[in-house]
């Protein structure tokens, strides 16, 4: 995709001003950047683009580290951009590689946004889409300033020329202790042979590994290493809960939760593999509560537009797997079989891609109970023809992808990893906001114990919940318990019981071709329009019924024997909590300034803190 940055005729923006503090003005940046900055609505530079921005413009090779959601986009951008616009003549002197194509168009939209005022004096080219060949060569044949892309992308043009890296100032590696377990590390020798000497090198990470080790020796100089620590403020954005339940529990209680409308605003379900994605979806549907599904199997155009539309709060809910889950420097504690990749080849003409070697995923759920002998043979077959079933190696939502304003991170299921749960949980509480985490972990003894809603994986979550607790202790964040008093929801449970019957494999395999085909179909639209007619698209909706469950209409509506006692009133005015069922074990700040609140009167005020900092926090018992 390449997008003429075409803006003449703009009106004088306000430049940020700081008080005291850096300003993006200090840094000595172009006017029209500074424009551009403004217009994006950044006041303040985050501290890890204060501390890159005046190194990356002195022309020092850059090493950061720096917590997800602080700005790490701009903080290179705004200097490559300043190095684009005070050169005269056009070439390709910027290359940005990331590990997904997701990331790839986020950047060329930030790309787009930060140079908005710069009229043609930036052309910038995202190479990620499924373009062929010929179109790849034509839209590099005008040498754009940036061109960003993942390392497969970019070894490809340069073997067949298309690329020439001969004008190279810039090389930006995002998300740098991912590119190399994304399988990527040929592609990236491939780079370093064509790279001219003396360029600029900046390297952004989340964490430092050994694999950012490994790229810092092989691309850059004597770099600047910034370590940015997360302030100690920033540290209360972010609420950790857990939940210890039984396998069927997830499912009750995450339909007490939707259903009562216990969180407020956006979330994230992150569940252990695409079937289980389209479990919950189709048992979800079953009470009319809408979700979309996001994971590696559906077409980039189709995921890249959930994902601009759930920024654009026209969905709720997204389900989403984190496949391409990476599992760093911990032992898998249980993989099923099939787990380990296949070095995936690039694809220009439409088909989905293998997983990439080095990276370990989490396929099959398990079988559930109450099906037939026949059935289950025609299903090992299908199951077999489905792990030819190309998966994108570029696909990563769990990493680097903005989603805005997401209230609230779930993990349906446990990632394997402590280092999976750090990149999960980090979709929430961005760029200065609050945000939630609320993971499901079941007990060794329970493991098991419901077959249609085990998974695999999950027999470990004890032990990985306990990593994932040193970890989150080491950065001085707790993860508290939180308890829903089971007695309240119980009454739901037949519910359940009905919903989850409701959903057979079949159903979910059907569900599964059927979402596949008519996103396929929506991708080609999508394709074709999405430059041109932006507008035209925003009937393709992507949450909308599978419809392969029989509809159980009654299921929709809550009646009244099923609320909590007391009723809405009740709730709000009786219990201590203010909410049903949902029980913290220990005292915390939130509930203590409440308290506090309450007693001195202030109830608007704390009713707005505790919206704002805990959005299970407040309950209304009103049924969709
Ligand atoms: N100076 C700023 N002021 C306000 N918002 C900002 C500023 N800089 C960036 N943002 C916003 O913060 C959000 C997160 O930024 P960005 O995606 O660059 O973070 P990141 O560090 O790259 O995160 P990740 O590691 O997850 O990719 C974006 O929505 C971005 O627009």
């Amino acid at each position: 995709m390449k997008r003429k940055l075409d803006h003449d005729n703009v009106p004088a923006a306000e430049v940020p001003k700081s008080d005291g503090g850096p300003s993006f003005a200090a840094f000595g940046l172009d006017p029209r950047l500074l424009r551009g900055i403004a217009a994006a609505k950044f006041s303040v530079p985050t501290p890890v683009q204060a501390s890159a921005i005046p190194s990356a413009l002195e022309g020092r090779d850059i090493l950061a580290r720096a917590k997800t959601g602080s700005g790490k986009t701009a903080a290179y951008l705004l200097p490559v951009l300043q190095s684009i616009l005070k050169r005269k003549q056009q070439h390709t002197s910027v290359l940005i590689l990331v590990p997904t194509r997701e990331l790839a168009e986020q950047v060329y939209k930030a790309v787009e946004s930060l140079s908005t005022f710069c009229a043609k004096d930036v052309q910038a080219v995202n190479l990620t889409q499924k373009f062929s060949d010929a179109v790849q060569r034509s839209l590099l044949a005008v040498s754009p300033d940036i061109v960003i892309t993942t390392p497969g992308r970019a070894s490809l043009n340069l073997n067949t020329l298309a690329l020439s890296l001969d004008h190279l100032s810039h090389l930006v590696i995002d998300e740098a202790d991912l590119v190399l377990s994304y399988g990527y590390e040929n592609d990236l020798h491939v780079i370093s042979k064509t790279l001219p000497k003396g360029i600029q090198t900046i390297l952004m990470s989340a964490t430092l590994t050994d694999e950012v080790d490994l790229l810092k020796v092989q691309f850059s100089r004597d770099p600047v290493i910034l370590k940015l620590e997360e302030a100690e403020d920033d540290r209360g954005l972010l609420s950790q809960y857990v939940v210890k339940c039984a396998e069927d529990e997830k499912f009750l209680l995450i339909y007490v939760i939707f259903k009562l409308k216990l969180i407020k605003g956006k979330c994230i379900l992150f569940v252990g593999d695409i079937d289980r994605c389209y479990r919950l979806k189709l048992y979800l549907e079953q009470f009319g509560i809408k979700s979309c599904v996001l994971n590696s199997e559906l077409p980039v155009n189709s995921r890249i537009h959930i994902v601009e539309e759930f920024n654009k709060n026209v969905y709720d809910i997204i389900i989403a797997t984190d496949e391409n889950e990476v599992l760093g420097d911990e032992e898998p504690e249980t993989l099923t079989a099939g787990d380990t990749g296949t070095e995936g080849g690039e694809a220009s003409n439409g088909t989905l891609e293998t997983g990439s070697g080095g990276i370990k995923k989490l396929r099959e759920s398990p079988e559930p109970a109450g099906e037939d002998d026949s059935t289950r043979s025609k299903d090992s077959q299908r199951k077999k023809k489905r792990k030819n079933t190309k998966r994108d190696k570029e696909y990563g939502i769990s990493r680097g992808i903005d989603f805005k304003n997401v209230a609230c991170v779930i993990n349906f299921d446990l990632p394997t990893t402590s280092k999976s749960y750090t990149h999960r949980i980090g979709r929430t509480a961005r760029a200065g906001k609050t945000g939630m985490a609320l993971s499901f972990v079941i007990p060794k003894e329970h493991y098991r114990k419901h077959k249609s809603t085990t998974f695999p994986t999950t027999e470990n979550d004890e032990a990985v919940l306990a990593k994932i607790i040193k970890h989150q202790g080491k950065q001085g964040k707790q993860v508290k318990p939180y308890h829903f008093d089971m007695a309240q929801v119980e009454g739901f449970r037949y519910r359940m019981g009905d919903a989850l019957r409701a959903v057979t494999r079949l159903a979910i395999r059907e569900a599964r071709t059927r979402e596949l085909r008519q996103e396929l179909l929506k991708s080609e639209k999508l394709k074709r329009h999405f430059e041109e007619n932006p507008g035209d698209l925003q009937h393709l909706r992507h949450d909308g019924e599978l419809r392969v469950t029989r509809i159980q209409h009654h299921l929709k509506h809550i009646p009244d024997y099923l609320l909590p006692k007391g009723g809405k009133r009740g709730i709000a005015s009786g219990g201590e909590l203010g909410h049903v069922g949902v029980r913290k074990v220990s005292e915390n700040r939130i509930r203590k300034a409440r308290m506090n609140n309450r007693t001195k009167g202030k109830g608007k005020k704390g009713a707005a803190l505790r919206r704002k900092v805990d959005p299970l926090k407040t309950f209304k018992a009103k049924a969709v």
